[in-house]
């Protein structure tokens, strides 16, 4: 694992912060944090990049524990809220970056180096303005420059704290599609972001949080489609038939007539005339007597299951869930 985190807790005095969290993120994948806001991710985010002390709980990053040397040289952060000094250059700012992380002033002045930095800033799509001053930099050209002093070190994860609050959606598609790359080629990303369609596109895991507390981490697939089965108000479940024909939903309409609390809906008919069929069911055991109804009557069943919900629809069940409301 390249994150395992066991009740991992740090409050502000007892308020806010995060509580138990134990959450293991998998080697070679972009895990996504959500959450609203206030749920805790930017200090969970902090005790995993050793800028905040734990008051309980254990977490080790790359294999050791938090804040151990050994960890950050090959860890990338971007933090939420960072500013460069304006009168710097970006290969400045780089080079200066390279000795936080441990390169001595010396080999920040080899051409390795110069030549990484070249390589880093053509990376985020800077390279234009390697040398103008940070001071006249827009907010999404900022965000580019933080980006590359995370990659600077070829590090092995990367912990990004809303890497594309500021982008245009040129400069999201483009960071995006990095992002892609270096997962490809084994960094494992840790991702926080309000960003839905990010997630949506980019991860492999994800976590909730709320109010501190985690309600939910694993494959995103296996989330949007667990939501589905979250509510006591059931759940919308769709099937995929064969033999179709147009009045077909009607009788079958008729038949359900006493047993659902909503008519099914045709959701579409392919070119070889396979329907898609949406239901509301209370249940897999009313999910189950329609796959029989449907075979009484003629058709051929291909496929069955609880509709993945969008992501967005799953965060607001998830935090509607949380506050107590009936999830829908
Ligand atoms: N330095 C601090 N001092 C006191 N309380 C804090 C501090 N930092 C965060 N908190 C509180 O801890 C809780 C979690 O904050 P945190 O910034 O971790 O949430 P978040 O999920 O990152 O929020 P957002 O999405 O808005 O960035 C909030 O209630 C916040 O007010």
């Amino acid at each position: 694992m390249m994150i395992d985190t066991v009740e991992l807790t740090k409050t502000y005095n007892g308020q806010g912060g995060c509580r138990g969290i134990t959450l293991q993120v998998p080697e070679g994948c972009i895990f996504g944090l959500l959450g609203p806001n206030g749920a805790g991710k930017s200090t969970f985010v902090k005790m995993l990049a050793g800028l905040h002390r734990p008051d309980h709980g254990r977490a080790a990053v790359l294999g050791h524990p938090l804040g151990r040397p050994e960890a950050r040289r090959k860890l990338g952060y971007l933090p939420e809220l960072f500013r460069f000094q304006d009168w710097l250059t970006p290969e400045e700012v780089l080079r200066f970056h390279g000795q936080l992380g441990g390169l001595r002033p010396i080999e920040t002045r080899t051409s390795a180096f110069r030549s990484r930095v070249r390589d880093t800033l053509e990376l985020v799509g800077l390279s234009e303005a390697a040398n103008r001053r940070v001071g006249g930099f827009s907010k999404g050209m900022q965000q580019r420059l933080g980006l590359a002093a995370a990659l600077l070190l070829d590090p092995e994860l990367v912990i990004l704290d809303e890497p594309a609050s500021a982008l245009d959606p040129v400069g999201r598609y483009e960071i995006r599609e990095l992002l892609k790359r270096l997962r490809n080629q084994g960094v494992t990303i840790f991702l926080n972001t309000h960003l839905l369609e990010d997630v949506e596109d980019l991860c492999d895991e994800a976590a909730f949080l709320y109010g501190g507390e985690l309600l939910a981490s694993g494959p995103l697939h296996q989330l949007l489609l667990s939501s589905g089965e979250l509510g006591e108000s059931g759940a919308n479940w769709r099937f995929r038939l064969g033999g179709w024909l147009p009045y077909t939903l009607t009788e079958l309409n008729e038949a359900v007539r006493n047993v659902l609390s909503s008519p099914l809906q045709l959701v579409e008919v392919d070119a070889s005339g396979n329907a898609l069929l949406g239901a509301r069911v209370t249940g897999r055991e009313q999910a189950g007597y329609l796959c029989s109804l449907f075979i009484q009557s003629g058709l051929s069943l291909y496929e069955s299951g609880p509709e993945p919900n969008s992501l967005e629809a799953w965060f607001l069940r998830m935090a509607r869930y949380r506050e107590g409301g009936a999830p829908q």
